[in-house]
């Protein structure tokens, strides 16, 4: 978020001091982390033997007291006479302990003020300023001690809600045996019934929608952030699932001293009664913040009482709420707010007295390591990869059934005669082409995973490039499984291939992994996957029809011709038709315009025709073939292909997640 400390108007004058208060009975050695907790290294909790072992113990404690505070928030969207603002002037403070509640009409900016206090909008202008403990919360601040739950979970569909919750634990918390941790959070979010239940998707039946929120709240609470935003926590679940869930959330406020704020849309007075604050929003202004047991009385003063018997909430709402009330009216509340916070912060001189003995994230920052997280995310990709049929089983078993059917349709070429020289060049290239192809469908996965990488990083539970490299190393063995599926029962089971097999393993996962790596830029390029499957087939199609088969390179205007080398397809086709042809004995070259055979410089070929004989004459009809042994070239080439595309994933990836 950019912020522009100029243009915070009108200024609030708050003099706040931070007042750090230690225990020494219970601290020996204390550091102070940058977002202004004051950190126990040693606390009376854990004990000296205990330090970097006793996580849970830690866990279980109460975290510190902290205070989150955002002076004069404004977010414009749009340039010049375009410029829209979606939020004017916000602030507010809220301490640890206390659950609040942005309440307000549709469109009111309820979930564009929980972006900007997240520090979670990408486009427009943010300016204000907003504190932790009184320091500025920067993108490190968050992820060390706040935690998103956005209005769409974003959950790996293939994980159990268990799995889902231990792999969490594992990386949030570091090291060690999570399960009495977890069990509590399973306990508290009401989850017990569904934990063995699959996350599931669209397409594969999995958790309900409630449940769906519980596990986002459960990973949530896993953190022990000092503050947890949650947007819309109550969409999806029934009444007496929202007021459960509010009030564990409440109940965890009070306990462990955390900060719960929330956007809410209609909450009966149930829940209403559970929240200790609330900032009543309205075209992006503030109509009110404070206790919610004091709106009455508020209201009540600027000659708006509340009537007996409602609903709080719905009357607030409706009272801000142009369908319901004039807009004379709407505009006269907003004004009346603004009066009376400069009013009031005009005569304030507070003190903050934030905690000192948040040892927890000191711990786990301890504990927390590259290769720990390294190998979560491996454990956990590797299990994905088996259960997700999509992405990669999927694809196995299409290339087993698709190419074994290829190999039949030429089943003919297996005399290797010359008349079937061309066709047996087909039947090599089209499981590239296919299998190449097949990677639209990692452009549609994913897009969505990394959805759910974003969600991951912005609450500081892994870091991008371990995500990456985990992914990578991963996937690699993949190509060499589609390469197996691809060419062992097709060209080498059926057609009797006799060109060296591990060569082509090679060749095809290297050639399979440079689309793959297309397909991962454009799964985080787009937003809407359906953009980056488009753009994939439109690279791949470009690759298949320039690679050489059909158009000689030669023949192409100078204005594309540079598609032919810049494509991978090209290099591919030419190194298989060379190692193709490279392992057969073909008889001699017999020019015959029924079967099709062509030869060149018959007349002077031995009886067994050489390759560089065979591959010239075949190069007459299609193009890209040459009697050259390329094989190490092209690899190379495709190789230094993948690393670019791959690079560019890279700085996309960083790019957005940051
Ligand atoms: N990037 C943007 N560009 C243009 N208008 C925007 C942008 N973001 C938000 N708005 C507008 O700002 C207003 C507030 O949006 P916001 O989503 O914050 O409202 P909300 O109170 O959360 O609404 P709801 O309860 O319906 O989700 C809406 O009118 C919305 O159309």
């Amino acid at each position: 978020m950019m912020v522009d400390e100029e243009v915070q108007e009108p200024k609030i004058k708050t003099k706040t001091k931070i007042k750090v208060r230690s225990n020494p009975k219970k601290i020996n050695r204390t550091i102070v982390d940058p977002t202004g907790f004051h950190v126990a290294e040693v606390h009376h909790a854990i004990g000296k033997k205990g330090v970097n072992r006793n996580i849970e113990a830690a866990w279980m404690a109460p975290r510190d007291h902290s205070v989150f505070e955002f002076r004069n928030i404004n977010y414009i969207v749009g340039e010049g006479k375009a410029q829209k603002p979606i939020l004017t002037n916000v602030s507010g403070r809220v301490s640890d302990g206390s659950t609040v509640a942005i309440l307000g009409p549709s469109g009111a900016g309820k979930t564009s003020l929980l972006m900007a206090l997240s520090l979670g909008i990408t486009s427009g202008k943010v300016t204000g300023s907003i504190e932790l403990n009184g320091k500025a919360l920067t993108n490190q601040s968050f992820k060390d001690h706040c935690f998103l739950v956005e209005q769409s979970d974003h959950h790996w569909s293939f994980l159990s809600c268990l799995e889902t919750l231990m792999y969490a634990a594992s990386l949030l918390l570091g090291p060690g045996n999570h399960s009495a941790v977890v069990d509590s959070i399973i306990e508290k979010m009401g989850l017990q019934s569904c934990k063995d239940t699959k996350v599931g998707n669209d397409f594969v039946q999995g958790l309900s929608g409630g449940q769906k929120r519980r596990l986002s709240i459960a990973i949530a609470l896993l953190k022990k952030p000092a503050v947890i935003m949650l947007d819309e926590p109550t969409s999806g679940l029934d009444s007496a699932a929202s007021v459960a869930i509010v009030s564990e959330l409440r109940k965890l406020a009070k306990t462990e001293n955390l900060i719960v704020i929330m956007t809410i849309h209609q909450p009966s007075t149930k829940v209403y009664n559970d929240f200790d604050q609330v900032i009543l929003m309205a075209r992006g202004r503030q109509a009110f913040i404070g206790e919610a047991a004091a709106a009455h009385d508020y209201f009540e003063t600027i000659g708006h009482p509340m009537v007996h018997m409602t609903n709080p909430a719905e009357f607030l709402v409706d009272l801000v709420n142009s369908d319901f009330t004039s807009e004379d009216s709407v505009l006269s509340i907003l004004d009346e707010w603004k009066q009376h916070t400069s009013e009031t912060h005009r005569s304030k001189n507070e003190t903050l007295v934030v905690g000192s003995n948040d040892d927890f994230h000191q711990l786990i920052k301890r504990k927390k390591s590259f290769l720990h997280e390294l190998s979560t995310i491996f454990g956990r990709h590797a299990l994905l990869v088996a259960r997700d049929p999509i992405l990669y089983v999927g694809r196995i078993v299409l290339l087993l059934i698709s190419n074994t059917i290829f190999a039949l349709a030429y089943w003919s070429s297996r005399e290797k005669v010359q008349a079937q020289a061309i066709n047996f060049y087909y039947a090599n290239a089209w499981p590239i082409s296919l299998g190449s192809m097949f990677a639209v469908v990692a452009v549609f996965g994913l897009n969505a995973e990394f959805k759910s990488v974003i969600r991951e990083v912005k609450n500081g539970m892994i870091n991008p490039l371990t995500y990456i490299i985990a992914k990578t190393v991963l996937v690699l063995p993949v190509m060499l499984l589609f390469g197996a599926a691809a060419i062992s029962t097709g060209v080498y089971a059926i057609l009797g291939l006799k060109a060296n097999y591990g060569i082509y393993l090679v060749l095809y996962a290297i050639s399979m992994f440079v689309f793959e790596c297309i397909a991962e830029v454009l799964s985080v390029a787009f937003i809407n996957p359906l953009m980056g499957m488009l753009c994939f087939l439109s690279i791949w199609f470009t690759s298949f029809l320039f690679g050489g088969t059909f158009l000689p390179p030669d023949d192409l205007s100078v204005v594309i011709r540079w598609l032919y080398h810049a494509m991978p397809l090209s290099y591919t086709f030419n190194a298989i038709s060379y190692h193709v042809f490279s392992g057969e004995d073909w008889p001699s070259c017999v020019p015959d315009a029924n079967t099709g055979a062509v030869c060149v410089e018959f007349d002077e070929s031995p009886d067994e025709a050489p390759i560089a004989l065979i591959l010239e004459s075949l190069s007459k009809i299609i193009p890209n073939v040459s009697g050259d042994d390329n094989r190490v070239e092209a690899m190379a080439i495709i190789l230094g292909m993948a690393l670019g595309y791959k690079i560019l994933y890279v700085a996309i990836f960083l790019f957005k997640s940051s």
